[in-house]
C-alpha cells in the first residue's frame, strides 16, 4: 500500500500528542468576545470576532516575548468565573480532538484567574471539570482523547510553592504537573528553587519554559540546579552546538547531556518566530536538533496567539524540512514517551492508538 498523500485530512488523521499548549493562549474568538459580554469586559480591542482572532495573530507577531505575553491580558480578562473556565477547558478539549490530538496536557497559570474572588482550589476543579465535558463531547463526536493538566506558577510572581502544592493536591484528579512560564529574562528558574525540591520530594512531575527568552544559562539552571524533566522551547540549546562548514557537528557539553539524558524538548515553531526566538519556520533549529536525533517534540504553545494548530505545525515542518509520515511518528512517540501519565499508560496509548493510525498513514 503506498503512503497516504498529505492532505489536511490525512493531518488530521494522524494521531497527535501535544504537551505544551497553553488553556488560556487556546480560546475561541467567538468565545473570547461572548465571555467579555456576558462578564462586562470592555478592553477587547474589537468585538468582532473573526477581526479579533487576526488581532490575537498580529499584536502576538511583535519578535518580543514580553509583548507577545501582554496578548493574555484580554483571554485571562474573561476567565474569571467558573462557568468561563469551564467552557474555555471544554472547548480546549473539542479542538483538539477535532484536530487529531489523542492526548494532551494542557497548562495554564491559576493564579491569573483570581481577579475576582475565586479561589485556587475553584479554578482547578472549574478546569477539571470543563476537560471531563470536552473528553465527553469529544467521544459523541466519535474521537476518543484523553487530556491532562499542567498548573503553572508565573515568574514574576512569588507563588510558585503555593502552586506547585495545589498541583500535588490534584495529582490524583488530573492534574500531571507543573511548570513556570512568563517571561524569562530577568527571572531564572532558580528563583523557584523551593518549589521545585518541594515537588522532587513528592515524587511529582514538572517541566520549566527555559532556553526561548533567555539562552544556555536558562537551560542549564533548569536541568542541573532545578532538577527539571522536560524544557519548555529548549530551542537556545542550538547556541551550544557548532556545525562546521564541512558539516561535522561538536555539541557542547550541556547539549551533549540533554541528547545523551534524551531531555524532552517541547518545541513550538509558530510561537518562536513570533517571539524571535527563531527567524522562520524554515530555519528552526527544530531541523538541526531533529537531525541531531534530540528528544524533539511538536507543539502549539498558544493556538489563538500564533493561528495554529498541532497539525498545521506538523504541515509547516513537512514542507520546510520535507518531513514525512515517518518523521511525524517519531515526533508522536517522542512526545508519548515524554509525558507524564504512568508507563503503562503511555505504552498503551503508543502500541493501540499511535503505531496503527501511522502504519495507515505510511502504508
Ligand atoms: O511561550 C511562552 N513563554 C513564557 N510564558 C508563556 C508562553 N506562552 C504563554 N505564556 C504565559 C502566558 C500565560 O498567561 C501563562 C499561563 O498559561 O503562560
Ligand atoms: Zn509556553
Amino acid at each position: 500500500m503506498p503512503a497516504a498523500p498529505v492532505t489536511p485530512d490525512t493531518i488530521r488523521r494522524a494521531p497527535k500528542v501535544l504537551l505544551h499548549d497553553h488553556l488560556d493562549g487556546g480560546l475561541r474568538p467567538g468565545t473570547v468576545v461572548e465571555l467579555a459580554e456576558a462578564s462586562g469586559y470592555t478592553a477587547l480591542p474589537t468585538t468582532d470576532a473573526e477581526q479579533l482572532g487576526a488581532w490575537f495573530r498580529e499584536a502576538a507577531d511583535s519578535g518580543s516575548l514580553v509583548r507577545y505575553l501582554e496578548t493574555f491580558a484580554h483571554t485571562c480578562g474573561v476567565m474569571q468565573d467558573e462557568a468561563a473556565l469551564r467552557r474555555v477547558a471544554a472547548e480546549c478539549v473539542e479542538d483538539l480532538a477535532a484536530d487529531g490530538v489523542v492526548y494532551a496536557e494542557v497548562r495554564y497559570a491559576p493564579e491569573l484567574f483570581t481577579e475576582r474572588g475565586l479561589s485556587l482550589d475553584v479554578i482547578v476543579q472549574a478546569v477539571q471539570e470543563g476537560f471531563a465535558d470536552g473528553e465527553r463531547r469529544a467521544a459523541g463526536a466519535g474521537s476518543t482523547i484523553s487530556v491532562k493538566t499542567l498548573l503553572c506558577a508565573m515568574r514574576q510572581n512569588a507563588r510558585s510553592l503555593e502552586i506547585a502544592e495545589l498541583a500535588v493536591r490534584y495529582r490524583d484528579s488530573g492534574v500531571v504537573g507543573f511548570d513556570i512560564a512568563g517571561p524569562e529574562e530577568g527571572f531564572p528558574p532558580t528563583r523557584n528553587l523551593d518549589a521545585f525540591e518541594y515537588l522532587r520530594q513528592q515524587n511529582a512531575h514538572f517541566t520549566i519554559h527555559a532556553g526561548e527568552a533567555f539562552g544556555l544559562p536558562s537551560i542549564w539552571e533548569a536541568i542541573q540546579h532545578c532538577g527539571t524533566e522536560r524544557l519548555g522551547h529548549g530551542v537556545r540549546i542550538v547556541d551550544d552546538i557548532k556545525v562546521a562548514e564541512d558539516g561535522t557537528v561538536h555539541l557542547g557539553r550541556l547539549a551533549a547531556y540533554v541528547r545523551d539524558r534524551r531531555i524532552p524538548l517541547e518545541m513550538c515553531p509558530s510561537s518562536n518566530v513570533q517571539t524571535g526566538a527563531a527567524p522562520s519556520i524554515a530555519e528552526h533549529p527544530i531541523g538541526l536538533l531533529t537531525r541531531l536525533r534530540f528528544r524533539v517534540t511538536i507543539n502549539t504553545d498558544n493556538r489563538l496567539m500564533s493561528g495554529c494548530s498541532v497539525g498545521s505545525e506538523m504541515a509547516a515542518l513537512m514542507d520546510a524540512f520535507g518531513y514525512d509520515w515517518a518523521d511525524l511518528q517519531w515526533f508522536t512517540i517522542n512526545a508519548m514517551k515524554s509525558a507524564f501519565i504512568s508507563f503503562d499508560e503511555r505504552l498503551a496509548i503508543i502500541n493501540n492508538v499511535i503505531k496503527p493510525g501511522y502504519a495507515a498513514l505510511i502504508g
